[in-house]
C-alpha cells in the first residue's frame, strides 16, 4: 500500500441519480446535491409523477430557484414512463432539452410509482423511438410480483425484463440503476458498451444486517433492499475497478424522519450531505483513490453523451462528523451515516 494523500483534486462529479422532492422538502434538500454535484439526474417520481414537458420544465424551475445564489447547478430532467406514454412526447421533451433521460419503473416497485409500467410491452414504442434518438433510459430493476422474495426481485427483473429488453434493442442506452447485487454485477459486465449501471454509497457500506440486526433500522432501508454481504463485496468490486460501466449515483432519498420512524416506514436513504465522503471512504478501503475520478466524474457523463466538468473540487482527508439529523424544510431528516465520523472531507 502506497501512503494515503492528504487530499485529493477531481473533476467536479454529478449525480447520476436523486431524488429532490418538490416544494418545501425540495427547498430543504436542493443546497446538498447542489454544493456536492455539478448536474444530477432529477427523478420523476414525484405526486403526480413528470410526465410531460411541461412538467419537468416547471419541475426544474423550481429546482433552479431552490438552488442557493453563487452555487453552480444543472438539474438533468427526467420524464416517468407510464403506460401511455407518447413517443412523440419523450422525442420532443428530449429535443428542447427538457428530457435527459425517460425512468422506467415498474408499478408498485418503490415510492411513487403506482402509476409506473405495468408490462414493459406497453412501452415498446416510446423504447424504440427513445434507441432512434439516443435517449437513455434509467431502470428501477425488480419485479413486484407478490410470490417473489424482496431479496430476489433484482435478479428476476434481469432475467424477465432486462436480458430480453436488451437483447431486443441493443441499441437502446439502459441504466440499470442502483445495483445491489452480484448479479446485477454478472450482467452489467456481460452485456454491451450501452449498459451502465449505477450504484449508491449505502449498498456498498451496509449489507442487510444493518437493517435487521440489533432492532430494526428504518433509517437503513431502501429499495432495492441492501443484500447479502457477498452482494456488497461485488459491488465494491464493480464500482472501484475502473470499468467504464460503472457511475456515481447517490439514490439520495429523503423521508421525514417520522415518516421513516413509522409501522410502515418509507423505503429511502438521504444520503445527499455527505454523499462524496462516504463513497471516497469505500475507494480508500479499497485501495482504489485513483480510480474514484472516472467513477465519480468521467464514466457517467461519457455514458450520457455530456461534456466532462472542467471545474474541480477538493477533498481533505480530515474526519468529519455526520450528524443525528438535519433540518430540511419543515421537517427533519435523518442523513445517512447520522452519529457516525467519515474521514475525509469535501473543501467548500
Ligand atoms: N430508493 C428508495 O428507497 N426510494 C426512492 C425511490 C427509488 O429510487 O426506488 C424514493 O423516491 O424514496
Ligand atoms: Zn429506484
Ligand atoms: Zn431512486
Amino acid at each position: 500500500m502506497t501512503d494515503t494523500p492528504e487530499s485529493l483534486i477531481i473533476r467536479r462529479p454529478d449525480d447520476w441519480h436523486v431524488h429532490l422532492r418538490d416544494g418545501e422538502l425540495l427547498r430543504g434538500v436542493a443546497a446538498f446535491t447542489a454544493h456536492q454535484f455539478a448536474r444530477a439526474i432529477v427523478m420523476p417520481n414525484l405526486s403526480p409523477p413528470v410526465t410531460t414537458v411541461d412538467a419537468a420544465s416547471g419541475y426544474r424551475d423550481r429546482i433552479l430557484a431552490a438552488v442557493p445564489e453563487g452555487v453552480s447547478f444543472t438539474p438533468l430532467m427526467t420524464c416517468y414512463l407510464t403506460d401511455h406514454t407518447s413517443p412523440d412526447e419523450l422525442e420532443r421533451g428530449h429535443r428542447e432539452g427538457v428530457f435527459t433521460a425517460a425512468k422506467l419503473y415498474p408499478a408498485n416497485a418503490t415510492t411513487n410509482s403506482a402509476q409506473g409500467v405495468t408490462d414493459v410491452a406497453n412501452i415498446g414504442k416510446a423504447l424504440e423511438r427513445m434507441a432512434a434518438i439516443g435517449m437513455p433510459l434509467c431502470v428501477h430493476g425488480e419485479v413486484t410480483d407478490a410470490e417473489i422474495d424482496v431479496f430476489d426481485r433484482e435478479k428476476v427483473f434481469i432475467d424477465r425484463v432486462l436480458a430480453p429488453l436488451v437483447r431486443e434493442l441493443p441499441e437502446l442506452k439502459v441504466i440499470f440503476e442502483h445495483i445491489t447485487t452480484r448479479d446485477a454485477v454478472q450482467f452489467v459486465d456481460d452485456a454491451g458498451d450501452d449498459v451502465g449501471a449505477t450504484i449508491t454509497p449505502q449498498h456498498l457500506h451496509i449489507n442487510r444486517n444493518a437493517m435487521l440486526v440489533g432492532g430494526i433500522r428504518p433509517h437503513a432501508y431502501c429499495l432495492p433492499v441492501a443484500k447479502r454481504e457477498e452482494h456488497r463485496l461485488a459491488l465494491r468490486k464493480a464500482a472501484t475497478s475502473g470499468s467504464a460501466k460503472y457511475f456515481l449515483g447517490t439514490d439520495s432519498a429523503p423521508h421525514a424522519r417520522h415518516a421513516k420512524e413509522s409501522g410502515c416506514g418509507c423505503a429511502g436513504i438521504f444520503n445527499a450531505p455527505f454523499a462524496l465522503e462516504s463513497y471516497l471512504q469505500v475507494f480508500e478501503e479499497e485501495g482504489a483513490l485513483d480510480r474514484f475520478e472516472r467513477f465519480a466524474s468521467e464514466n457517467g457523463p461519457r455514458f450520457y453523451g455530456l461534456p466532462l466538468n472542467e471545474e474541480r473540487i477538493t477533498l481533505e482527508r480530515t474526519s468529519v462528523d455526520v450528524p443525528a439529523e438535519i433540518d430540511a424544510g419543515d421537517t427533519t431528516v435523518v442523513p445517512f451515516h447520522a452519529g457516525e465520523m467519515l474521514r475525509w472531507r469535501l473543501r467548500r
